[in-house]
């Protein structure tokens, strides 16, 4: 291999404690830890654990959870209800709606339904349009700790040309979103791309989001490339790992890697959300 590695285990430890200081410090200047809400809807177990991950993370750095599991046949509505009463409960900060939701269950309609002063994981179209434009808002959690760990190591963005392979609403929009923004050339491969490997082949930054395990094989990955791969399907990626580090200046291990970053970031915009809502007592 001759790649490094983007190591979002140790680059989210470091975020981490930073939040853990500064939930200790709202703890003691209001009087209460910061609160995040966490919705999951239906008995997806991988959503069960991801889930889980977040609330033993919450533990760890001072922040509150208040975990809300609501059944496969909620409707619309009722979800749209809980949602509305956590947006305008004075004692949450955040709100997470797992994703996916069950068929049948308007996600859009329920992301909208959260305060954009609560949308730490950033989903809601007020986040989308904080990012496009370098706005004041929260970004989508995942895409918000991909670039967290670019910066970390450094990686030169401006003038690069980025290749997202995927476009969904919390992956791949906002990521090509906020390379966008930081003077990327990027463009967006989805599963009507025809050519995605000459894309692939002249990519600088390749930030893999599809969600189909080895998709993406290491020989196209151009020399010196940096790879970031947010794919998870049973703890793979959508990059063939081996040979693409055998390519890439840089990569990004699943697990490992983007996984961390999201929980982290989640966190910290979560205590970000409840020092802009309160005051000092
Ligand atoms: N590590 C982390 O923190 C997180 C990881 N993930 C992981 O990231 C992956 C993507 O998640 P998410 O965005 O929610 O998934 P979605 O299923 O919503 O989106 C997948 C995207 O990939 C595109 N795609 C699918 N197949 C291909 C293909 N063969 N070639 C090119 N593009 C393709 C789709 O294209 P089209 O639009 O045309 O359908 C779509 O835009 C999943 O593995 C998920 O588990 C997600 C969130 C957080
Ligand atoms: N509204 C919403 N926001 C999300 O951010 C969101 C979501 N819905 N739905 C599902 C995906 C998935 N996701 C992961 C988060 C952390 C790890 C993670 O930390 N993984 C560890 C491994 C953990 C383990 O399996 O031991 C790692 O990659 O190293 C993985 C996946 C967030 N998601």
């Amino acid at each position: 291999m001759r790649a490094q590695l983007l190591d979002g285990r140790t680059t989210s430890k470091t975020m981490l404690d930073s939040v853990a200081v500064g939930a200790a410090e709202f703890l003691r200047t209001r009087g209460r830890a910061p609160v995040l809400a966490t919705i999951l809807v239906g008995d997806d177990p991988a959503s069960h654990t991801y889930v889980r991950m977040k609330v033993n993370r919450c533990k760890q750095v001072g922040i509150t959870s208040r975990r809300i599991d609501l059944t496969e046949s909620t409707s619309t509505g009722d979800l749209v209800r809980v949602i509305t009463e956590l947006s305008s409960d004075p004692d949450v900060d955040g709100i997470l709606l797992q994703h996916p939701v069950p068929p049948g269950v308007d996600e859009r309609a329920a992301f909208e339904a959260i305060n954009p002063a609560k949308d730490v994981d950033g989903v809601t179209r007020a986040s989308f349009a904080a990012m496009a434009f370098s706005a004041d808002g929260f970004s989508s959690a995942t895409p918000g700790g991909i670039i967290a760990l670019l910066d970390a190591y450094e990686i030169p963005l401006a003038g690069s040309r980025a290749v997202v392979v995927g476009r969904s609403a919390i992956l791949g929009k906002p990521v090509g979103m906020l390379l966008l923004e930081r003077d990327a050339t990027v463009t967006f491969c989805h599963s009507k791309t025809g050519d995605l490997e000459n894309h692939i082949r002249e990519a600088d930054i390749v930030v893999a989001a599809a969600g189909v395990p080895d998709l993406i094989k290491g020989d196209w990955i151009k020399l010196g490339a940096v790879v970031v791969d947010a794919g998870y399907v049973d703890n793979r990626g959508d990059v063939e790992f081996e040979s693409a580090a055998a390519r890439s200046a840089w990569i990004t291990p699943v697990p490992g890697g983007v996984g961390p970053m999201t929980i982290a970031t989640l966190l910290a915009q979560t205590l970000a959300a409840a020092e802009k809502r309160t005051i000092v007592k």
